[in-house]
């Protein structure tokens, strides 16, 4: 493989931190942080009420409770936990043997990137501030969910178009069946992690380097 494109939650890192630590972060500073910057707030609150008429601050709440996957959602709880990171309130969570294996790609020249619903800025802070150091220098590129949805094939096409390699040379790991069978459509590899040792075609990201 040229390439290797990640996930981040369920794959690189728990499910867990993601659902226990920062959703509630974002959840409890939402209102707060909206009200103390009006003018960063301003044009997610209006894609958001364009979206969902109604107020943007309780759709945004409810989208957390839903575990929606929705852009202005995303680029929201990014810049509100870029707080909770810069305070030492938290470090994001990779798995162990997750960081050695893309030390080791890295290392052997394989190109790494991360596509994830989580806000490009988010993806960069977890990376950045993360149990395991600071991994973002492994890492070429990021995408999020302005380059299209995690589920559609053609997300996974303008990927393969932007880092610049063939989809076949691209290998896509995820823990959603749904963005595997989509990034197979766009003619990449793709491997399904599940880290519960269920039905992926892999556990751990040890499996990979076997
Ligand atoms: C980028 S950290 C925040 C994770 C997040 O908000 C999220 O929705 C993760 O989804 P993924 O596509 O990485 O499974
Ligand atoms: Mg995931």
């Amino acid at each position: 493989m040229k390439a290797i494109l990640t996930d981040i939650e369920g794959t690189t890192s728990s499910i867990a931190f993601v659902a226990d630590v920062l959703f509630p972060y974002a959840r409890a500073r939402l209102a707060d942080w909206v009200a103390a910057h009006p003018v960063k707030a301003a044009p997610i609150l209006a894609e958001v009420e364009a979206t969902e008429p109604g107020d943007p601050v309780t759709t945004l709440i409810r989208w957390i409770d839903e575990d929606r996957k929705a852009t202005p959602l995303k680029a929201l709880q990014g810049m509100i936990w870029a707080d909770g990171y810069r305070a030492g309130g938290f470090t994001g969570h990779v798995y162990p043997e997750a960081a050695a294996a893309l030390r080791r790609w890295h290392e052997a020249g394989v190109k790494l990137f991360v596509f994830s619903s989580g806000s490009i800025a988010a993806q960069k802070l977890l990376f950045g501030h993360s149990d395991m150091g600071d991994l973002t220098p492994l890492f070429s590129g990021y995408f999020d969910t302005t380059t299209g949805p995690k589920r559609e094939a053609a997300s996974y096409a303008a990927i393969a178009a932007a880092i610049g390699e063939a989809p076949g040379d691209i290998l896509f790991l995820s823990d959603t069946p749904e963005e595997i069978s989509a990034a197979r459509a766009a003619g990449m590899e793709a491997l399904l992690i599940d880290r519960t040792g269920g039905a992926g075609d892999i556990a751990t990201f040890d499996e990979m380097s076997a």
